[in-house]
């Protein structure tokens, strides 16, 4: 069984605006709800694939209820742990441009990271657990590395999509697959990523910490694998973006429901960024149609060096 764990689940608002007035009265012109957070898109999208997945990690108040609701309509497994404070909102702001505030996220308290080890501790190596986003701003940045340890002693195979010392922290742990963007690979070595030598340089780096497989993605540019083995390079198909929020998990999603059927990483690779694309192309969450039909404009090049 696939799980995700959301360590800080959002209720994503999405807002449209003309154009953005700071210190001014703004008034939208449409909006939109939905469950957000990076372990949610997951499971959401691998739903979408045909994969089913259960969503762990904490819930809380009237916005936690929003989340539940939601994905148990889209007939979605969920275990969370529900704890005092309300779940986060996040705000996506469209002008011409996408402009984000990520709300800190609730209190979770030491009880609470117990219930959710226990239910980390009785994956088996025929599971995968997914980890992906922020952390509630009162959570140690140990927390992910403490699931990750929890992993290698039930021989858990696991991927991570974090930030900064939460990504760093879980390297030495081996984890299948991250996936920073070019932003946050530049942050991790303290430097600006601004071509593919660097990403490959960069991405190497992080398999000789202990990474796995390292897909950058590095938005409409594309994305990169960087492996043992090999260095792929795939470009973007063409279309318009709509809403580009959740296109990073997308990928996670598109690459493991591809590689749990198939095993192979150049096709899965390929589906990964379809399905980023298919994402950034739609108002939601990218179907499986949407990412069918983009497939035949990705194409994967290798890279040798
Ligand atoms: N403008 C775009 N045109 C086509 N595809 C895009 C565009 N932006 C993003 N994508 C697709 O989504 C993938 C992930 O994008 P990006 O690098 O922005 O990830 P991210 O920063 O993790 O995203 P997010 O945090 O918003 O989920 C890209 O590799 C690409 O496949
Ligand atoms: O604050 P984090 O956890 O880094 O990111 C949270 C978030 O921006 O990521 C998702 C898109 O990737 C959204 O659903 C959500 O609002």
């Amino acid at each position: 069984m696939i799980y995700t764990v959301t360590l800080n689940p959002s209720v994503d608002y999405i807002i449209k605006l003309d154009s953005l007035q700071i210190g001014e009265l703004n008034r939208s012109t449409d909006e939109l709800m939905f469950p957000g957070g990076k372990g949610i898109n997951v499971t959401r999208v691998l739903k979408n694939l045909g994969v089913m997945s259960k969503a762990l990690g904490f819930i809380g108040g009237y916005t936690g209820k929003f989340i539940e609701d939601n994905l148990q309509k889209e007939d979605i497994e969920i275990d969370f742990v529900r704890v005092q404070e309300n779940t986060r909102i996040n705000i996506k702001l469209k002008t011409d441009k996408e402009t984000e505030i990520n709300a800190r996220g609730p209190s979770i308290s030491i009880e609470d990271v117990q219930i959710l080890k226990e239910k980390v501790s009785k994956l088996t190596s025929e599971d995968l657990l997914i980890l992906a986003g922020s952390i509630p701003a009162t959570m140690p940045d140990t927390i992910y590395e403490e699931l990750v340890k929890i992993c290698n002693q039930t021989r858990t195979q696991f991927v991570v999509d974090a930030e900064g010392e939460l990504l760093k922290k879980v390297l030495p742990f081996q984890p299948f697959l991250i996936k920073p963007n070019h932003h946050e690979l530049g942050q991790l070595f303290q430097t600006t990523i601004s071509n593919s030598n660097e990403v490959i340089f960069y991405g190497k780096k992080l398999l000789e910490m202990g990474a796995q497989n390292v897909i950058v993605s590095l938005a409409n540019k594309g994305a990169m694998l960087i492996t043992k083995d090999v260095s792929l390079v795939a470009n973007v198909p063409t279309g318009v973006v709509k809403n580009s929020v959740g296109a990073g998990d997308s990928m996670v999603a598109g690459f493991i429901a591809k590689f749990i059927k198939t095993s192979n990483l150049n096709e899965s690779f390929r589906y990964s960024v379809a399905t980023g694309s298919a994402t950034a192309f739609s108002l939601g969450l990218c179907t499986e149609e949407q990412v069918e039909k983009l497939l035949m404009q990705v194409q994967i090049n290798e890279i040798s060096m």
